[in-house]
């Protein structure tokens, strides 16, 4: 077990690093006949490529995919497909200064603690340039997902104190905060900048809808749907933790207001997030989760060497003041992968399926 690897018949293997010659990711499970271009992918990894805006890490990465492996003449052919982004402007004599240094809230310390070897040229392994191979998988997946009509969308719902009350899909695409409330779009905006210039970073909430998925999908104990799904979405950099549907709410309510009540017609609210017992409703599911501050800032702090000197640290290089915007097509890349590999894992569980 590497950890390198996701899902259990549509499985994908990421590799690469930050500042290395490459990151991508091998896709194994994917059903032979499926379209697929690399404008599918590319519009996805456009969505997640930095350097977009001010509010973005300036590293400027065009992101182009090839795909080496697993397509002919346009359709997937069933064997494993392999997609990969080469790095371009990596930059790496500006991380020279930290090279023997344990940047706070980063995992050079526990990577240097595990390996007892680190790739300190920015995150290395441990920097959201990996999560280039998960969307570029996300969106093989999400093309499968349109082929049954389900729709997964993410969108940011709070930066800081700034709260998003309204939810415009359309506006979602449109803005670069990915901020689904027009009318707090700036404050969120502003928000980030205001940090940006003192050299800080702030946190936010990423709500995750998921549209379509059948009542039936999910095992019953330990790969509830909801536990997929949190894996996930837990598996993320920055990531903090996952609520589903009234989440961590329900501490508040009793059961009269929370259980969900079922009318001929259907449920009458959706408390549960789109699951019961594990297994999907029917209903929209529905997961936020918390994304910290971004750890690089420059902000002088306390740190120690490899060699256990105390030291003081600023975190140069280019990054992003707040990680939340960017996190919403990595999110919703992870739960296309779960919805599909759950949709496969779901074959054969009634005998009248079994023909
Ligand atoms: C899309 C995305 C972009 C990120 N950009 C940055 C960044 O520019 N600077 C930074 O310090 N952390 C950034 N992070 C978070 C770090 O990669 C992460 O905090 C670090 O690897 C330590 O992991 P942990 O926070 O999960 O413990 C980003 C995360 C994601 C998902
Ligand atoms: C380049 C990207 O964002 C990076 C995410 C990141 C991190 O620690 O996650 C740190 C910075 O990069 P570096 O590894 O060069 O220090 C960001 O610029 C990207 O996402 O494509």
């Amino acid at each position: 077990m590497s950890g390198n690897s996701f899902g259990k018949i549509f499985r994908i293997t990421t590799f690469g690093e930050s500042h290395g010659p490459a990151v991508g990711v091998v896709l194994d499970g994917c059903p032979a006949g499926l379209e697929l271009h690399e404008d599918d992918i590319q519009k996805e990894l456009d969505r997640r490529r930095p350097g977009q805006s001010e509010i973005t890490t300036p590293r400027d990465e065009a992101d182009k995919v090839e795909i080496l492996s697993g397509v002919f003449e346009g359709k997937t052919t069933g064997t494993p497909v392999c997609m990969v982004v080469y790095n371009k402007n990596q930059q790496s004599k500006d991380y020279g200064d930290v090279k023997n240094l344990f940047r706070p809230g980063h995992a050079d310390y526990t990577y240097f603690m595990k390996y007892g070897i680190r790739d300190y040229r920015g995150g290395g392994r441990s920097s959201s340039r990996e999560t280039i191979g998960r969307v570029a998988a996300g969106a093989v997946a999400k093309k499968l997902l349109s082929l049954k009509d389900i729709k997964i969308t993410g969108y940011v719902k709070q930066i800081g104190t700034v709260k998003g009350e309204k939810f415009d899909e359309d506006f979602i695409e449109r803005n670069p905060v990915r901020c689904a409330d027009s009318e707090k779009y700036q404050e969120m905006k502003n928000y980030i900048l205001k940090a940006k210039d003192r050299g800080d970073s702030v946190g936010g909430i990423v709500e995750v809808i998921i549209r379509g998925v059948e009542p039936g999908l999910g095992e019953p104990v330990f790969d509830r749907l909801n536990a997929d799904l949190a894996k996930a979405i837990l598996s993320l950099p920055a990531v903090k933790g996952i609520e589903f549907g009234r989440g961590f709410d329900v501490v508040y309510a009793c059961g009269s207001e929370n259980n969900d009540e079922i009318s001929p017609h259907g449920f009458l609210s959706n408390n549960a997030g789109g699951t019961l017992g594990g297994i999907s409703t029917g209903q929209d599911i529905v997961f936020r989760f918390p994304v910290k501050p971004a750890s690089s800032i420059l902000i002088p702090k306390q740190t120690i060497d490899k060699f256990g000197n105390s030291r003081e640290v600023v975190t140069k290089g280019r990054h992003d003041p707040c990680v939340a915007p960017r996190v919403v097509p990595v999110a919703e890349a992870m739960a296309s992968l779960v919805i599909v590999d759950s949709l496969m894992i779901n074959k054969n569980k009634k005998i009248s399926d079994f023909s």
